[in-house]
């Protein structure tokens, strides 16, 4: 039995962790997974979940951080929080205590859902798996790795902020060449898509389908 998890079944359900840093190229992974079967878990997408309007960490987010950081229609301004979060670490704890607690138990829930309906293999999408000491939740941990310059590259590119929010953003984390010796794989995404593709679905061959796969 692995995690403690088992199918209904009798089956393990296996857990990937799939982390990597801010842009590293994590979601752009989770739907490459995802073309080839898998069922994947996005902590960012819970994460918006457990703050929407009148959930509890909704209600204690506005308590800790003042309505100034919501929209009209009351609903959480996700730009002002990060511009708050993301240059001043204590602010960032205080955040992180609501929303981390909230974030796990939903991924619980969705784990034995997904436990239930039989699925073998999960991969548990989380940027702050390390971070955050979630990696007891899961089986293996999959780092997606591009080094500093890429990552401000991307970051800056697809957010449209400058160098130096981009290198706040990142400071904000564990530093990629730190976090990628968690990996038992890596995954290298400094070259182009196409690069992506293949390896991503050499992993998905070798690791979860296929003879040495785990299903
Ligand atoms: C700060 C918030 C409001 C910004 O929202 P926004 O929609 O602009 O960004 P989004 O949620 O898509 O996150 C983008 C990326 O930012 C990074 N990030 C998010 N939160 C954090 C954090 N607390 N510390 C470091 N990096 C973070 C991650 O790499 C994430 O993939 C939001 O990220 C948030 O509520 N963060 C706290 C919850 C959390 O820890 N989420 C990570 C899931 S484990
Ligand atoms: N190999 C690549 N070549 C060029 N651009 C890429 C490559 N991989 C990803 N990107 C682009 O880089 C940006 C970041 O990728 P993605 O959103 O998948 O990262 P992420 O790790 O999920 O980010 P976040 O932690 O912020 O959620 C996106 O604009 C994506 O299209």
């Amino acid at each position: 039995m692995l995690n403690g998890v088992c199918t209904q079944g009798g089956e393990p359900v296996h857990i990937i962790g799939l982390t990597g840093g801010i842009a590293s190229g994590k979601s752009t992974v989770a739907k490459l997974l995802e073309s080839h079967g898998a069922v994947v878990i996005d902590a960012d997408q819970l994460a918006r979940e457990v703050v929407a309007l009148e959930e509890p960490a909704y209600n204690d987010i506005v308590a800790a951080f003042g309505k100034s950081i919501l929209n009209e229609d009351r609903t959480i301004n996700r730009t002002a929080l990060g511009k708050i979060i993301f240059c001043d670490p204590e602010a960032r704890r205080r955040l992180e205590s609501i929303t981390h607690p909230a974030i796990g138990k939903r991924a619980e829930e969705k784990l034995a859902e997904l436990k239930m309906a039989g699925t073998r293999v999960v991969i548990y999408m989380a940027p702050l798996l390390i971070e955050a000491g979630a990696t007891s939740r899961v089986d293996e941990i999959w780092v997606v790795y591009v080094d500093r310059e890429v990552q401000v590259k991307r970051v800056m590119e697809r957010d449209n902020i400058t160098r130096e929010e981009a290198l706040q953003k990142i400071a904000a984390q564990m530093p990629m060449e730190e976090k990628r010796l968690y990996g038992s794989e890596v995954i290298d995404n400094r070259g182009t898509l196409d690069q992506l593709e293949k390896r991503v679905k050499v992993l998905w061959e070798t690791k979860v389908t296929g003879k040495t796969g785990k299903i």
